[in-house]
């Protein structure tokens, strides 16, 4: 049995090095929580609540989660009997949605759980790769900028270039990139930018060969994706849409997508992913691991997950420094040749850098078992 007897949150905030455009809005800043467990024995255990500082991706943000966390998630954690880092999902289902603050504490828990088995989570989890392939992600609507950040990529090894789309900024875009790089693996992501009224426009897009599209659609059109998807050609990949394991059996049952994006923190933790990957590997749904704009902690868990055998498309997982001036994990995730090594050392294989983690703290709170929660 695990005891966990005190959970320590900080809220940290960083620049990004660029902004990251979308047509929802642009990001320049990044708050997160980083959480650390500890049990009674000592040993500890991170994670990362990746919700933003404010619900334009999802409804979380860094203050929901701060409550949820606070007020709920982390008095469960300290009354109920707690086996395995598998049963906390289950835990927390009494607690509705919120699945950034809940996957913010499961993982901290599988972390400090492979470390007191003495083995690297990816085991844990079951993974077997030694490596796992990465992509990169160009949040940028100019197409100068947009060709430059891609002959950088290329450069770095990075195996798929996503980009942000709209209707805004679409075909012309997309052939702009085409045109240089004919053969590249490309996607784009269009985070909810159209409805079934630009079917025409989304028609267009199959002459770029696109490996998907990633959640044209809204969040709750899980009928429509299907719908779109017996017009187009391009494989669908569903993000925003897939919340837990219910909407992938929905999203697959109904044909809504051919491709999900797999974000533990979406899904509320790596359980839930897991569950989710074992169903598409069953129904050959591919999977990717998707990227947050998050820190290493985050990234750390990410990297563990896509070690996972059904991960077969590089994820969103980039190095530390494309984001950051200097990360909070030591040592940095580093891209070469367009994977990123699987650490051998116990837990997410990466420890804290106390004292960068200091310096971008903007808040902190402690709980202990029996002192008022
Ligand atoms: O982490 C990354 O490298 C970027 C991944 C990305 O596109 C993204 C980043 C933050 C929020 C949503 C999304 C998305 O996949 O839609
Ligand atoms: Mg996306």
């Amino acid at each position: 049995m695990l005891h966990i007897n005190r959970v320590n949150l900080s809220v940290i905030e960083m620049p990004l090095k660029l902004p990251f455009f979308t047509h929802l809005g642009t990001v320049k800043k990044r708050q997160s929580i980083i959480i650390e467990v500890m049990d009674r024995d000592g040993v500890s255990g991170l994670g990362e609540a990746v919700a933003f500082s404010s619900p334009w991706y999802t409804e979380e943000t860094t203050q929901t989660v701060l409550h949820m966390m606070k007020d709920f998630l982390i008095p469960k954690l300290f009354t109920e009997k707690i086996n395995h880092p598998a049963g906390i999902s289950s835990i927390f289902d009494s607690i509705r949605r919120n699945e950034m603050a809940k996957s913010g504490i499961e993982t901290a828990i599988w972390d400090l759980y492979a470390k007191k088995q003495g083995i690297p989570l990816s085991i844990l989890l079951g993974g077997s790769r030694s490596e796992i392939r990465t992509g990169a992600v160009v949040a940028t609507q100019n197409e100068e900028e947009a060709l430059k950040q891609i002959e950088y990529f290329q450069e770095q090894g990075y195996q798929r270039i996503k980009v942000k789309i709209s209707p805004a900024n679409d075909i012309d875009f997309l052939r702009a990139i085409r045109k240089e790089y004919p053969h590249i693996p490309l996607m784009a992501d269009a985070n909810s930018a159209y409805t079934l009224n630009d079917v025409g426009r989304l028609k267009v897009l199959d002459e770029f060969q696109l490996l998907m599209i990633e959640q044209p659609l809204s969040v709750t059109d899980m009928v429509d994706h299907a719908t779109l998807q017996r017009q187009i050609a391009t494989p669908i990949c569903l993000d925003e849409s897939i919340t837990s394991y219910h909407d992938a059996y929905s999203a697959i049952q109904l044909e809504s997508c051919k491709i999900i994006n797999i974000k533990m923190g979406r899904v509320g933790g790596l359980e839930n992913a897991r569950r989710i990957h074992d169903l598409c590997v069953k129904h050959q749904i591919q999977i990717w691991c998707g990227g947050m704009i998050e820190f290493g902690v985050s990234r750390a868990h990410n990297i563990a997950l896509a070690t996972l055998e059904g991960f077969t498309i590089p994820g969103d997982i980039v190095s530390s420094n494309h984001y950051w001036e200097e990360d909070i994990i030591e040592p940095f995730v580093e891209v070469k040749n367009g994977v990123i090594s699987v650490p051998a050392e116990v837990g997410i294989g990466f420890s804290i850098n106390r004292k960068r983690l200091k310096e971008v703290t903007i808040y902190n709170e402690e709980f202990v078992k029996g002192k008022g929660v």
